[in-house]
């Protein structure tokens, strides 16, 4: 196959008596501005400022020939116009030395590299959960039995006794074996009082609670598709105009369910975040407060 020309070298006019490619008059010195790629079908693809044309092929039948570049080594005394230097990005393209056929395919033409879909980041912090401020998501782990009775599940029935009762009926309707890695958000009731309103968001992450709750190694199995179910109820609710603020959890499954937070943590850190046209509807992090590391 073809190699590209090793060196830059001065170009001059083509056969038609035209500027070159790089509209450069013939007898001008420049450097790093041209180079030949040859391309994986072999064509020999001109890259000027990251502008490919197509040169010349082995057999010859491009329209345009190059005449013979000459080394050009910048004479000291000739002014060089103060062009902004390529940037990396031009650098790799511009120089033969740097760049391989690989990295422009058949067409010419870079394409740019899909983007990774970005995974949930949790982020760990000390404090109390219920601090958040107004219109905050406040995520636990619930079981599917209707009962917030114990750990951190008693504190938000104190707290917020009629969206306790909205959790309870959702779970008189549901099946436990269906509930379960599902989700459940819940918008603030109104409150006679001035305590401040938040958004719940219950993910079921084992049928039965307490002593009956599920194996610990079913519990985070579970928890995945629960906090994707609740990540989209709250894309969902956020696309409709709710004002919910920002997301916090507990070390849910650490207490009473028994499955260590880094255990959960990592399944959670693989949820890939559902991107949509405003990133702002999507929760792409959420702070887990504990009292104390
Ligand atoms: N104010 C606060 N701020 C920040 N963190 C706080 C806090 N208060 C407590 N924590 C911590 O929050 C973590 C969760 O630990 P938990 O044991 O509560 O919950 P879990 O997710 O393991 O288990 C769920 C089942 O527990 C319940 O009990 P029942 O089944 O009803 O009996 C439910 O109903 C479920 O079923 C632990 O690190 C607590 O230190």
């Amino acid at each position: 196959m073809t190699q590209p020309p090793k060196k830059k070298q001065r170009i001059s006019q083509d056969d038609h008596g035209q500027e070159d490619a790089a509209g450069v008059a013939s007898g001008q010195k420049w450097t790093s501005k041209i180079a030949f790629e040859i391309t994986s079908n072999n064509h020999r693809v001109l890259v000027v400022e990251g502008e490919p044309k197509l040169v010349q092929n082995d057999d010859g039948e491009a329209d345009l020939s190059f005449a013979e570049f000459e080394d050009s080594e910048p004479e000291a005394e000739e002014p060089q116009t103060q062009q902004p230097g390529p940037t990396g990005e031009e650098k790799r393209s511009t120089s033969p030395d740097s760049t391989s056929s690989s990295d422009i395919p058949a067409t010419g033409l870079s394409t740019p590299k899909p983007k990774p879909p970005s995974t949930l980041r949790i982020v760990d912090q000390v404090g109390d959960l219920f601090d958040a401020p107004e219109k905050s998501g406040l995520i636990h782990a619930c079981n599917c039995v209707g009962s917030w009775g114990a750990g951190i599940a008693k504190t938000f029935k104190d707290l917020y006794p009629e969206e306790y009762l909205v959790y309870h009926s959702w779970c008189e309707q549901s099946l436990s074996q269906y509930l379960v890695g599902t989700a459940l958000l819940i918008a603030p009731r109104e409150k006679k009082d001035k305590k401040k309103k938040h958004y719940i968001g219950c993910l079921f992450t084992s049928k039965r609670g307490g002593k009956q709750r599920d194996k610990p190694d079913q519990i985070p199995s579970q928890t995945g598709p629960a906090m994707r179910d609740l990540l989209r109820q709250i894309a969902e609710a956020r696309s409709k105009g709710k004002d919910i603020a920002e997301v916090r959890m507990c070390l849910i499954n650490s207490g009473v369910f028994a499955v260590p937070w880094d255990q959960t943590k990592k399944v959670l850190e693989t949820l890939e975040v559902f991107g949509d046209e405003e990133e702002g509807r999507v929760v792409d992090e959420i702070v887990a407060y504990s009292r104390a590391l």
